[in-house]
C-alpha cells in the first residue's frame, strides 16, 4: 500500500505520454499519470476526432489503462498541459489546465479523494497541486460501505 507519492517521478510519465497525444485539431496535447496504492503508474494522453465530440482527454484515457490492467484505486494524478489554448476568437483558456467535469466525475467512480498536480510543461512557476474532493465537491457517486 502506497502513500508517499513521487510527483517527480509521476511527472516524468505524464510528460513521456504527453508527447503521444494526437491533438491535431486543437493542438493542445495533454499528458496524465495516476498512480494506484499499489505502487503502478498508469498513463494516457488525450486522442482527438475529426468529429470533434469523440475525443477523450488524457485524464479518462489514464484511468481506463489503470482499469484495463485490474486497478481501482488511484490516489495521486498528474496532468501535463501546454499553457493557455486559443478556444475560439477572443477566447482563452486559463494558463494551467484542469481537468474538465467529464474526468472529475469519472475519477469519483474510483475515488473518493485524490490529490492532483496540473502542471504547463517547461514552465516551473505554472504548476499548481490541488486534490479532487476541492475540484469537484459532494460528487454524485455510489455509496462507499
Ligand atoms: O484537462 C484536460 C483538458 C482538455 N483535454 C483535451 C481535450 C481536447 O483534446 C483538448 C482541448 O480541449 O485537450 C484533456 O485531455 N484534458
Ligand atoms: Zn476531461
Amino acid at each position: 500500500m502506497q502513500t508517499n507519492i513521487d510527483w517527480t517521478v509521476l511527472e516524468r510519465a505524464a510528460l513521456d505520454v504527453q508527447a503521444r497525444a494526437h491533438a491535431p485539431y486543437s493542438t493542445y496535447q495533454v499528458g496524465a499519470a495516476l498512480l494506484t496504492a499499489s505502487g503502478r503508474i498508469f498513463t494516457g494522453c488525450n486522442v482527438e476526432n475529426a468529429s470533434y465530440g469523440l475525443s477523450i482527454c488524457a485524464e479518462r484515457s489514464a484511468i481506463v489503462q489503470m482499469v484495463a490492467a485490474g486497478e481501482r484505486d488511484p490516489i495521486a494524478l498528474v496532468v501535463v498541459t501546454p499553457g493557455t489554448l486559443k478556444l475560439g476568437p477572443g477566447v482563452e483558456s486559463p494558463p494551467i489546465g484542469a481537468p474538465c467535469g467529464m474526468c472529475r466525475q469519472t475519477l469519483a467512480e474510483f475515488a473518493d479523494d485524490l490529490r492532483i498536480q496540473m502542471s504547463v510543461t517547461g514552465q516551473e512557476g505554472l504548476s499548481r497541486r490541488t486534490s479532487l474532493a476541492a475540484l469537484l465537491p459532494e460528487a454524485f457517486r455510489a455509496k462507499s460501505g
